[in-house]
């Protein structure tokens, strides 16, 4: 059985990977921010000579777009990756570009992942597989490997195990052993590790086995002629290799046998293309296999999207490949994903939803994916009440144990006597230690319901993100309309989904899902309130055991010594409970950092909304032509002076922050530096580049399309007149605030700067004395 898990390697060593942002502190990654490579193919010979993009850079590609108004003209679209390979890009370069790195990576123990997206006829076979002569990336990087592991010290011990699967309509085949059937995929009982129970784990040291073995693997994929591809593979290959290295066992300083053992995974994906139904002319059982392939790139496309949002719960069971998929997406895994794209113009919808894709993708950071635990002050409350109850029960024991014995004691035997304190004494002990146990168990049941109220949270957010986008209330009408996951992708329905901006069909199936996890939420909340139930009266019985007990304690002292005994015994209660407080610091402390995780999610969530609302504003604004009244102006350039500030700390704390993270923070009208870096046919055509008239503000970036970058777009329930928020309902004096921060002088400091940049910022100024005029 094969294991794909998180956490699964053991290393001190260091990533090597310069390519992108994996901060390593003591050999602990700290964060991870997933590498979006874009690979555009030639163009082929049956292809139109027209090209809708290019590689501007080794950053940067253009799309020729179109607008979306009825003149239907051409507006460039940049797209900004970690590294675009142009058309001439040799197997070499891509290789060494995106992968080479992680294969250092695994052989230092890392787990890593690299996979190929992209439409049909894209070029991720061509990219991952190759041919014999040109090899893709699956063979460069087992060679690699093998060609380090002969480097490797002679008491080390190097296996590599490869595994070769297919995901077809949704099965799980091996191809190494293709004749072993439909395999299954299984979660391990905590549900972190996904196996693949039966799949062939081939043990190899040589690249030509590996060749051997990778030919016949292909050979055994579904490949399929299509309109768009005359060797269109129709399944998802996933190629694992596992490196293990474990040193010689050495004696260590107190002669102990030590050997350290290493183990990396990479993971290797061709995708199957992502096509809509209408374009590739599928029919039957081809058109039956592009809805599975869509089904779960759409669950990898809903991921991606969970995950670059910020989301705190993301639904990975959607699809086998997404299941298989988790750990390299949010898990332990170093992950690069290559974005695969043709230039022609006749391929353009499906290159623009690629890099839409891979644009999402570059956003999605490991951080986020952790389990961020929001735990109320009661809960951290709860663990003082345990241990002020505890420190009262020794206390009490320590009064019991100096109150003086009856009189009537003394007649009992003294053989007798030491039997009677010594069998009390452990009595007391065990009533203290089940107390104890009981605490733990109800502090541990309180944790989980506290777990669950934010799962169930999270589904209600969701359901009712669904119930104001279509107006209506789940609940009521799930039955009648909403379809069931499984028959949304049925063949007759297929013809017409655009894969990609088909939201209303990503929100059913995600409600659907709410919806479930819901109810099974709601039933294990329910078990646990019985389980917590049955504690409370458990330790409720346990205390009065307890104060029984006490209450003989006097009687049963016989001496000084037993006294002496029963003191330490209260010491040894007393540490136990110090150790507990010691604990519980730690956890208000882990808590509150979580607290402030999930706060600064909530925030950024928050201001990213805010942005966009900001450029829908601007944009009414300018193709109203509307003068901005000077109060507004200079909120606005505060607003950029703000921006600037932030720009100017984030890169100031260095590591800290990632370049690409700041650069994705920057809000829509903060464009100067990319701008200033422009030359003017790159810029991005605003809805007033064509005319004379100028608009009042900074140019605004043309932020990707908003539905795909901000999940589905939530639609107003009121009517549009009442669209604004009550700008009014802000007091005078808030404004007055906002001023001293940034006094009048700072902000006409600001303008006399921006104004001698000139260009852009010359309208800026042309405006603001239009304003006053008014
Ligand atoms: N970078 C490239 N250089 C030369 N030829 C290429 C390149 N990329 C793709 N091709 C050619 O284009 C054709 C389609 O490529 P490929 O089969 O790799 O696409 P794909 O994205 O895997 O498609 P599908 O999803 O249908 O399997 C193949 O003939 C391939 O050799």
């Amino acid at each position: 059985m094969t294991q794909y898990s998180s956490g699964g390697s053991s290393s001190s060593g260091s990533s090597t990977t310069g390519q992108s942002d994996f901060k390593n502190r003591g050999g602990r990654v700290l964060e991870e921010k997933l590498m979006v490579a874009v690979r555009i193919r030639p163009l082929a010979l049956n292809e139109s000579g027209t090209r809708s993009l290019h590689a501007v850079n080794d950053k940067m590609v253009m799309l020729e777009d179109q607008d979306s108004d009825k003149q239907k003209r051409a507006v460039p679209r940049q797209y900004l990756y970690d590294i675009v390979f142009g058309e001439d890009s040799t197997q070499e370069q891509v290789y060494e570009g995106t992968t080479k790195n992680l294969a250092q990576d695994v052989l230092n123990g890392y787990n890593a992942t690299v996979f190929a997206y992209g439409a049909t006829g894209a070029g991720k076979t061509h990219t991952m597989v190759g041919t014999s002569s040109n090899p893709g990336i699956m063979v460069r990087a087992l060679n690699d490997i093998f060609l380090a592991a002969q480097k490797l010290p002679d008491n080390t011990e190097f296996t590599v195990t490869m595994s070769y699967m297919e995901i077809y309509n949704e099965n799980i085949r091996d191809l190494l052993n293709p004749s072993s059937g439909y395999l299954d995929l299984r979660d391990d009982t905590r549900g972190r590790n996904v196996q693949v129970s039966g799949l062939t784990e081939v043990s190899t040291n040589s690249t030509e086995e590996v060749m051997q073995l990778l030919h016949r693997g292909n050979k055994a994929r579904t490949m399929e002629p299509t309109a768009a591809n005359k060797t269109s593979s129709r399944s998802h290959a996933l190629l694992s290799v596992t490196v293990r290295q474990s040193s010689r066992p050495i004696q260590d300083g107190d002669q102990r046998l030590r050997n350290r053992v290493k183990q990396g995974r990479l993971f290797m994906i061709d995708l199957a293309g992502s096509e809509r139904a209408k374009q590739t002319k599928n029919k039957g059982k081809r058109l039956q296999e592009g809805a599975h392939i869509n089904r779960s790139l759409l669950a990898l496309g809903n991921c991606i999207n969970a995950l670059s949002g910020g989301a705190r719960y993301v639904n990975y069971r959607d699809s086998k490949l997404t299941r298989l998929l988790k750990d390299a997406l949010s898990g332990n895994c170093r992950t690069v994903m290559i974005a695969h794209v043709s230039p022609a113009s006749t391929h353009r919808d499906e290159s623009k939803n690629t890099l839409i894709y891979a644009d999402r993708a570059n956003k999605i950071s490991n951080k986020v994916e952790r389990n961020v635990l929001d735990v109320s002050y009661l809960h951290v409350a709860q663990y003082r009440d345990i241990i002020s109850d505890l420190k009262t029960e020794i206390s009490r024991l320590r009064n019991k144990m100096k109150e003086d014995r009856p009189k009537r004691v003394e007649e009992k035997e003294p053989d007798t006597r030491d039997n009677d304190f010594r069998s009390l004494r452990e009595k007391i002990v065990s009533a203290f230690k089940e107390q104890m146990r009981l605490r733990r168990k109800l502090m541990e049941l309180d944790s989980h319901l506290l777990g669950l109220n934010i799962a169930a949270e999270q589904q209600h957010s969701i359901i009712s993100h669904w119930e104001s986008r279509n107006n209506r209330v789940y609940g009521k009408s799930r039955d009648s309309n909403t379809r069931r996951p499984d028959t949304d992708y049925q063949v007759d329905e297929v013809d017409d989904v655009d894969l990609l901006e088909d939201t209303d069909l990503e929100d059913d199936v995600a409600v659907q899902q709410a919806w479930t996890e819901l109810t099974e939420i709601t039933r294990e909340q329910e078990r646990y309130a019985e389980m917590r139930a049955a504690a409370e009266k458990e330790l409720e019985a346990c205390r009065k055991r307890s104060a029984a007990l006490e209450d003989e304690l006097p009687s049963r002292i016989n001496s000084d010594e037993e006294r002496e005994l029963l003191a330490l015994m209260l010491r040894v209660h007393e540490l136990e409970a110090d150790k507990m407080m010691l604990q519980s610091e730690r956890l208000v402390k882990q808590h509150e950092l979580r607290r402030r995780e999930l706060l600064l999610l909530r925030y950024d969530r928050q201001r990213q909304i805010s942005d966009e609302i900001i450029t829908r504003q601007r944009r009414i604004m300018e193709d109203g032509r509307l003068a901005l009244p000077p109060d507004l102006q200079n909120l606005y350039a505060m607003y950029q002076q703000e921006i600037q500030a932030a720009t100017y700390v984030d890169s100031s704390l260095g590591d800290l922050v990632s370049p690409t993270t700041s650069f994705g923070k920057l809000p829509p009208i903060s464009s100067r530096l990319s701008y200033d870096n422009l030359n003017n046919d790159m810029r991005i055509a605003s809805s007033s580049t064509d005319s004379d008239w100028e608009s009042p503000l900074p140019p605004i970036q043309e932020p990707p399309d908003v539905e795909h970058v901000m999940g589905p777009v939530v639609q107003p329930l009121i009517s549009p007149a009442a669209l604004f928020p009550p700008i009014s309902a802000v007091p005078r004096n808030h404004d007055k605030k906002l001023r001293r921060v940034a006094s009048d002088d700072s902000i006409d400091s600001m303008r006399f700067v921006h104004n001698s940049g000139g260009g852009r910022f010359a309208a800026f100024r042309r405006i603001d004395d239009r304003g006053k005029a008014s």
